[in-house]
């Protein structure tokens, strides 16, 4: 088949190459021509594991093209998905100017003699298969064109390998030969009980109550873990006795600083603001919100307390700055608000992460040094937080902590370091919920 991929973040690109790699005729648009110049020498913007391969493998083919001219490639795919993004706009509705401004463009460029499936891959609203079908019919009324929803599920830092091997694939369509033509598309990468046809509507729903799903065991667990803290309760131990469970199941219950990313928290206000457009007030899932917002934050809390005469010139050493392993992704990352509040409250911070330096930078107040190297960050710190749950940290050698370490204090953000072992070297160690 040929497919246009239009947007090259972590959904198209990835999308696109895998596409390739099944033996389509791939060509991405993007309109930043710069990416796209990267692109075409085969130099990924993004860091995902397996990516620089398959970019390789298939540009080496030529199965894949990357251009800025969407009406190069457009007229005759057949099918489009739309991968742009869909930001959070100031009042937590999703942000669709991007999609507006694509359905626009395919308006103008999609011929009537030719039958085209359009596939809002992207993050959007209720109804926005409708909204981009009647933006394409109002610039051309005899588009032969059915639009629809196919959510995408994969994660950052296992991208390629979520693509591959997906739990379901939804696609949300009424329209027969745009569903036929979508199974077909997807069908080497799922047996046939994992597609899943629904409405654009539900498809489109489907996408945001998974987000907000996961996002609310996070900020549950991380609530059960502060209420552990209080009676002494480990959130390990009851995160393996609760998740035995089948109907709760052991995934997504490691409590530490919550979500961040580019999607849970902006999907999860977006639904919340789809729900009060509706006059329904979302209250569990503002809780969820409330929750994550503070619990990212416990690290400077925990510090307060640890050195109840201020943390003046206190050094402390921030360990990852990515909102999770596996990324260079930095959208809203707990690592920028416990930065911030640290040097607000006079911490001499040093950070450090394996794969994030440069980009962070800007995000990240100037008084914060960034360092290549973790050893630098650490030494002669007072105390040390580790917010990103990199193998490098974990495998990090206790004692040679312990004899460049001025002070002993480890907040362990993700618990994922050795409490025990930590406490017999001598170390304050923190984690959350871990008594
Ligand atoms: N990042 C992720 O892991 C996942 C993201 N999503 C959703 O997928 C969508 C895309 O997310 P990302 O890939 O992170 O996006 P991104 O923001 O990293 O990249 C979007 C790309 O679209 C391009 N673009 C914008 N307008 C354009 C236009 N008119 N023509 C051509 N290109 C245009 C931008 O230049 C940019 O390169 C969002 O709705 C997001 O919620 C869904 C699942 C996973
Ligand atoms: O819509 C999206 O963009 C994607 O959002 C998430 O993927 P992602 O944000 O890449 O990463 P996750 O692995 O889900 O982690 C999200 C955040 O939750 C945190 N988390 C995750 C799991 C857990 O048990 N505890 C926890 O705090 C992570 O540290 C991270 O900050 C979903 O898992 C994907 O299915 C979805 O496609």
């Amino acid at each position: 088949m040929k497919l246009t991929i239009i947007g090259t973040g972590y959904v198209g690109l990835v999308s696109g190459v895998s596409f390739a790699d099944l033996g389509n005729d791939v060509v991405c648009v993007d309109k930043d021509e710069q990416k796209i110049a990267q692109l075409k020498k085969g130099i990924s913007p993004i860091y995902e594991e397996g990516l620089d391969a398959l970019l390789e493998k298939n540009i080496h083919n030529e199965k894949i093209h990357f251009t800025t001219d969407l009406a190069a490639s457009a007229p005759d795919s057949d099918v489009i998905m739309i991968a742009v993004g869909t930001p959070q706009a100031a009042d937590g509705s999703a942000d669709l100017s991007f999609v507006r401004t694509v359905a626009g463009e395919l308006g103008e460029v999609l011929p009537s003699d030719h039958r085209t499936v359009v596939v809002n891959k992207s993050t959007v609203p209720i109804g926005s298969a409708e909204e981009v079908e009647k933006i394409i019919r109002k610039k051309n009324a005899n588009a032969d064109v059915a639009v629809c929803s196919v959510p995408e599920f994969l994660r950052e830092g296992s991208a390629v390998k979520d693509t591959f091997h997906p739990d379901r694939i939804v696609i949300g369509t009424d329209v027969s030969w745009a569903n036929e033509r979508l199974v077909h598309l997807h069908e080497p990468l799922a047996d046939s009980e994992q597609i899943i046809t629904t409405s654009a509507r539900s498809a489109e729903m489907i996408k945001y109550a998974s987000n907000a799903f996961l996002a609310t065991k996070i900020s549950f667990i991380n609530e059960i873990a502060n209420i552990c803290e209080a009676y002494g309760a480990n959130i390990d131990e009851v995160s393996r006795g609760i998740g035995t469970d089948r109907r709760i199941s052991p995934h997504f219950l490691n409590a530490g600083l919550g979500f961040g990313g580019s999607c849970f928290p902006k999907d999860v206000q977006a639904l919340i603001a789809l729900a009060k457009d509706k006059d329904y007030e979302a209250n569990l899932l503002q809780s969820t919100v409330a929750i994550n917002a503070t619990q990212r934050l416990k690290p400077v809390e925990i510090l307060h307390h640890k050195f109840p005469r201020g943390l003046q010139d206190l050094k402390v050493a921030v360990l990852g700055l990515a909102f999770k392993p596996g990324t260079d992704d930095m959208r809203y990352a707990p690592s920028i608000d416990i930065i911030h509040e640290l040097v607000k409250a006079g911490a001499d911070v040093h950070a450090h992460d394996p794969i994030v330096l440069d980009a962070a930078a800007p995000l990240l107040p100037r008084a914060v040094t960034l360092h290549n190297e973790a050893e630098q960050a650490l030494s002669k710190a007072d105390a040390i937080v580790l917010v990103t749950e990199w193998d490098v940290y974990k495998q990090h050698p206790i004692a040679d902590l312990a004899a460049t370490m001025t002070g002993n204090v480890i907040i362990d953000g993700r618990n994922v370091l050795d409490a025990n072992a930590f406490k017999e070297q001598g170390f304050d160690y923190y984690g959350i919920g871990r008594r």
